[in-house]
């Protein structure tokens, strides 16, 4: 005879179950938190053994090299590699069952360790951990990066636990799993991809045919202290949260694994807090959104971990390198660049007649040059071409105020990076770690 509870196991009702008594297990009725966190099993006869999620023996510390944590499964793995890909830091997996991997863009070769590699003056050099390391550009200290996959919420756990320096989530899982927990750092809030929102979601029949916002689901005359709302949901603590955040009284929750869709109508439910991103799920098993029932609005984040970020050697160089890159490649993925011909008497007058469509302003202002040919047998520029950067969205419209100021020959072009000269979330990360 062995479990007796397990606090996070699914399907498990959330509130504090009577048969236990509050001495014995006191976070479980005191704190949800807990619960993610901490499952506490009883053997009859025996006292409580508490399973820590991540290290053990609380000591991250102690350990060599900066590790990234990346979704191992589902449909944020694909997206991840492929963003990394687009910011040419390809992360090579021996195979898909393999949870360890690393990214050869960051491998040092062992010729450019010459410069500063505490190790290259040792007889103990050994090439293998060189090759794998990078170098840290302040202190010349040498780093492994690892990346790890773990499916998204031990991406969290992880990094709370101190097992993981920095991870790329939805805002969902990060939320929930991380439940405010000050060393966690949104280092990029909009990685544009796994774009979702949490929302309630309530039956469109029966007593809720009339219901459509937050606040007439709250007034509702049934719910009662003998007879709460019953919400399923997979967000054991967002959903909870965000029904107190409203002064919704009366309300039980119950956790399931997945299909919570279907909780309704089984009458497990009377409503839900699910991911939605087409509604089609939702419209399918006859459910709908109301008013005031959006809890948060989830896309995929780079996180890190305060302490690695000022304890670890190597974690905010790489976190500066990999926001660079995926600024630059982000802002770039949303325009074009433009290039036409357009004839002229100076690039000035050029330049005046571009600059007076609002389309046309590119990223700083259009660049202008002069094409020159040989006439009577001089060198002379009567055409300029002209170069801009243009919104995606606004391509056509562009093209059609280059051609009503004489633009000729437009060339489009996808871009691949827009390199600012400092990125505005490097500074925001630099001041809120005070440094
Ligand atoms: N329908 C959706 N559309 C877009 N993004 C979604 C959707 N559902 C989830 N996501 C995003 O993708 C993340 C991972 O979801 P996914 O469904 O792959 O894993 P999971 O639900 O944790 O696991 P599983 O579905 O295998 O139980 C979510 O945390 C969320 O950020
Ligand atoms: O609004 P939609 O585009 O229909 O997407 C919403 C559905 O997607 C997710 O489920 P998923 O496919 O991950 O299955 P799961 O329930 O097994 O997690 C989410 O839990 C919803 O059920
Ligand atoms: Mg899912």
């Amino acid at each position: 005879m062995s479990t007796l509870v397990e606090m996070s196991a699914v399907r498990t009702v959330l509130q504090c179950p009577s048969s236990i008594a509050p001495s014995q297990t006191p976070s479980l009725c005191s704190s949800i938190r807990v619960s993610v966190k901490v499952s506490v099993f009883r053997c009859s006869g025996a006292s409580p053994v508490t399973v820590v999620n991540g290290n053990v023996d609380k000591k991250p510390y102690e350990r060599n090299g900066v590790r990234l944590g990346l979704p191992s499964k589902g449909r944020m793995a694909t997206d991840t590699l492929d963003l990394l890909k687009d910011c040419q830091l390809s992360v090579k997996q021996v195979n898909p069952r393999q949870y360890v991997a690393e990214i050869p863009q960051w491998k040092i070769q062992p010729g450019v360790l010459a410069l500063g590699c505490p190790y290259v003056a040792s007889p103990l050099l050994d090439l293998n951990h060189c090759r794998c390391s990078r170098m840290n550009a302040d202190s010349g200290y040498l780093t492994n990066l690892e990346v790890w996959f773990q499916r998204p919420k031990d991406v969290v756990r992880k990094l709370v636990s101190g097992d993981l320096d920095l991870g790329i989530v939805g805002l969902d899982t990060l939320n929930e799993y991380g439940q405010g927990d000050e060393d966690l750092i949104l280092v990029h809030e909009a990685l544009d991809y796994g774009d979702c929102r949490l929302s309630l979601a309530i039956p469109k029949y029966g007593i809720f045919e009339n219901i459509n916002s937050l606040e007439e689901l709250a007034q509702m005359s049934q719910w009662t202290p003998e007879r709460p709302l019953r919400v399923a949901t997979g967000f054991t603590y967002l959903g909870p949260k965000f029904m107190k955040e409203n002064g919704l009284k009366h309300v039980t929750f119950s956790t399931a694994d997945g299909a919570l869709e279907a909780a309704p109508a089984m009458g497990i439910a009377d409503a839900i807090v699910d991911l939605v991103s087409s509604g089609t799920t939702l419209r399918e098993n006859n459910l709908k959104e109301i008013e005031g029932g959006v809890i948060l609005e989830s896309q995929a984040v780079l996180v890190a971990s305060r302490r690695s970020l000022i304890q670890r050697k190597g974690v905010l160089d790489i976190t500066h390198e990999m926001l660079e890159r995926f600024e630059a490649h982000l802002r770039a993925a949303g325009q074009f660049t433009l290039t036409a011909n357009m004839r002229g008497s100076s690039a000035d007058e050029v330049a005046e007649r571009v600059l007076s469509q609002t389309s046309l302003s590119g990223l700083q202002g259009p660049t202008v040059s002069p094409v020159f040919c040989r006439r009577d047998g001089k060198v002379a520029a009567d055409y300029y071409a002209i170069v801009i950067c243009v919104p995606k969205k606004e391509l056509y419209k562009s093209v059609q105020q280059l051609r009503s100021i004489g633009g000729s020959g437009v060339l489009v072009s996808p871009l691949t990076y827009i390199f600012d000269e400092e990125t505005p979330r490097w500074r925001q990360l630099l001041s809120n770690l005070g440094l």
